[in-house]
């Protein structure tokens, strides 16, 4: 009989940020357009967006669907085709990316609807980064497309330029311009006027006069600030270039670029600081710069290449719950790498789970969690509870009883199997449930460890036979160390064919 199982994704690793930046380095090279920041206007995309309310506070605003709206399907509904299948903004179709001999992506399929935010979720080395890379534009593909709103951007005998996307890019790093103030930062994708570098116009918008908050911005305001060393220009190699993309404002708005740049720093909580240098801003704050200069230019999808990864925990979990909300509030398309399965689990609304270059299996948080496509997935998005079984009528018969099961076949391998057939027997720790030894129903089980986590903890229980189970267990309910209990199971188990 098999125990419980409780593997973690591999953390990460210090070698993401120094990679961050050869890749940027590589980026610039690949895409010259992007080193300045301007293109043609007949090059940008149009993304209609609502206006942008501008609200002065402390901390990043996002719209009004509160988190878990999106993620649970409650109140975002996405269009889907008649067959089910979800309406893609962003559509990649066999995607295959090899670097030389290595085959890093195979035969990638996704789509990601319109407003939607989409978690890559995969452990270290699978292609996540990779995957986001061939979107942007920054890979040569083997083989595949990508559509952006129906338009082939890579394809056969197609390969549109990074800055030509309408795509806005947040790594890891935040890599930020260091000669630059926050401000500046956050304005370097946004295109200027001949007349008045201040002005952030589409072709026969008037220009207007900017004051007061936003002088700071404005071409006296920085000539009289202390200009960088020169030797420092070069470093705008180190920043995405996507996030120097600009692409159009709503038309018939006549917003001053100055004027966009403070709305920028109002959202992400920074307005007190635009004048500041980014070598005084917190790892945080600087994430957040990073976020308001991939937006400034409204694209049509945000890519965020783990951007939270190199924070400390509380600072993590506080500031990917507000992005998350911003990229809502702001209808933002956005496509999302983590390892993380806690932040791909409760910022998404779908998630893509990837191992080996290719995904396994894509869904709501909800559905990767409770009905992973093999234990594989199941191990990667959470704690498991293994145990052999027999399936017979639609229950298993395991170590915790005879309980009613799911069969998890694959779906082309026909219905449940014969009666008597040995299977995999999956849950949940929360699953299981704790009783007092005098009651009828259940499983004895003797309490031989306890994990503390300070609201629950994972609490190890012996059954007969000496099979180990672990149940997360509310603090408040906890057992001691020899506390005679009875396991039940509060919903179905999962059976899985052996091979799978
Ligand atoms: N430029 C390159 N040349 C050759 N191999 C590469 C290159 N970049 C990445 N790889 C390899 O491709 C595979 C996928 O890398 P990728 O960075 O996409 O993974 P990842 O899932 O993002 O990993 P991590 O979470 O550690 O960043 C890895 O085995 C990596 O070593």
């Amino acid at each position: 009989m098999a125990g419980d199982r409780t593997p973690r994704p591999a953390r990460h690793c210090d070698r993401r940020t120094a990679r961050g930046h050869l890749g940027h380095e590589r980026i610039a090279s690949d895409a010259p357009a992007a080193a300045d920041g301007y293109i043609n206007a007949r090059d940008r995309v149009v993304e209609p967006h609502g206006p942008v309310r501008v609200r002065r506070c402390g901390a990043i605003r996002g719209g009004a669907r509160a988190r878990g709206d999106g993620a649970r399907g409650t109140a975002v509904r996405h269009p889907r085709h008649s067959k089910g299948e979800l309406v893609g903004w962003v559509t990649i179709e066999t995607l295959s990316v090899s670097y030389g001999d290595t085959h890093v992506l195979e035969d990638v399929s996704l789509r990601i609807p319109r407003g939607s935010l989409v978690a890559v979720l995969g452990p270290s080395g699978c292609g996540k980064t990779t995957l986001l890379r061939a979107v942007a534009g920054l890979l040569p593909v083997t083989s595949g497309t990508i559509r952006v709103g129906g338009r082939l951007v890579t394809g056969p005998g197609v390969q549109r330029a990074p800055e030509k996307r309408g795509m806005g890019w947040v790594p890891q790093d935040a890599s930020l311009f260091p000669h630059l103030s926050v401000g500046e930062n956050i304005g370097f994708g946004l295109p200027r006027t001949k007349q008045n570098d201040d002005l952030y116009c589409e072709p026969g918008e008037a220009s207007g006069r900017v004051g007061g908050l936003l002088a700071g911005l404005t071409r006296r305001g920085r000539a009289n600030r202390a200009r960088p060393a020169a030797g420092l220009a070069g470093t705008a190699a180190h920043a995405s270039p996507l996030a120097a993309v600009p692409i159009s404002p709503d038309r018939g708005r006549q917003t001053s670029r100055a004027a966009r740049i403070i709305e920028l720093a109002t959202m992400v909580g920074l307005t007190e600081l635009v004048d500041r240098a980014p070598s005084q801003l917190s790892g945080g704050q600087a994430q957040r710069v990073s976020l308001a200069r991939a937006l400034a230019p409204r694209p049509g999808l945000m890519l965020l290449d783990e951007p939270f990864a190199a924070l400390d925990p509380l600072l993590r979990s506080a500031l990917r719950t507000e992005v998350a909300a911003l990229l809502r509030g702001q209808h933002n398309t956005s496509l999302l790498v983590t390892h993380d399965q806690e932040e791909a689990l409760s910022l998404a609304d779908f998630v893509a789970v990837m191992r080996g270059g290719k995904i396994l299996q894509f869904g709501t948080p909800a559905d990767v969690y409770e009905r992973p496509v093999d234990p594989w997935v199941a191990g990667f998005v959470g704690d498991t509870v293994e145990l052999d079984g027999i399936w017979q009528d639609g229950r298993v018969d395991c170590g915790l009883g005879s309980l009613p099961a799911d069969w998890m076949g694959a779906p082309d391998a026909g219905s449940a199997p014969v009666d008597g057939t040995m299977v995999r027997v999956l849950l949940r720790p929360e699953w299981l449930t704790l009783a007092e030894p005098s009651i009828e129903l259940g499983t004895d089980a003797a309490t031989t460890a306890i994990a503390y986590a300070g609201h629950d903890a994972l609490v190890s229980f012996t059954l007969d036979g000496d099979l180990v189970v672990r149940a997360r267990v509310a603090a408040p309910d906890l057992p001691r160390i020899g506390d005679r209990v009875k396991l039940g199971v509060r919903q179905n188990a999962l059976a899985y064919p052996l091979d799978c």
